[in-house]
């Protein structure tokens, strides 16, 4: 464990495997900072982070934009004055892949850096 942020996406379609709930409690950890949402009926992971100005928090966006078009696997982004809203989810599936989890960790070490 502790290695989900240097791990690839699967290509992903409707018939890939969404993460059970005993699989949820492993992950979870990895990225303990990320919420497991519902809306919809469907579970999503997501994230707030913090800047100090609109410009650093759009750079941050668009650096997570660059790694989601290596990755073929793209978040829901909101960007604010001082804050970045980052949702990861499986639209194929409509519910959360271990691809989410690859993405939080890799979101999170993104951000790491960035400060
Ligand atoms: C063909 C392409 O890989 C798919 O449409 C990908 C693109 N990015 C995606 N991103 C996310 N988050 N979920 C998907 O199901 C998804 N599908």
């Amino acid at each position: 464990m502790g290695n989900l942020k240097q791990q690839k996406c699967d290509a992903c379609t409707g018939d890939s495997p969404a993460v059970t709930e005993e699989e949820i409690s492993k992950l979870h950890p990895e990225i303990s900072e990320w919420s497991v949402k519902e809306e919809n009926g469907e579970k999503r992971l997501e994230r707030v982070f913090k800047f100090s100005d609109f410009k650093s928090a759009l750079n941050f966006t668009n650096k997570i934009g660059e790694e989601a078009e290596n990755q073929e696997h793209h978040p829901a982004l909101l960007t604010e004055y001082g804050k970045v809203t980052v949702t990861w989810w499986t639209h194929a599936i409509q519910g959360l892949h271990r691809n989410d989890f690859i993405m939080a960790a890799k979101t999170d070490e993104i951000a790491a850096k960035s400060k």
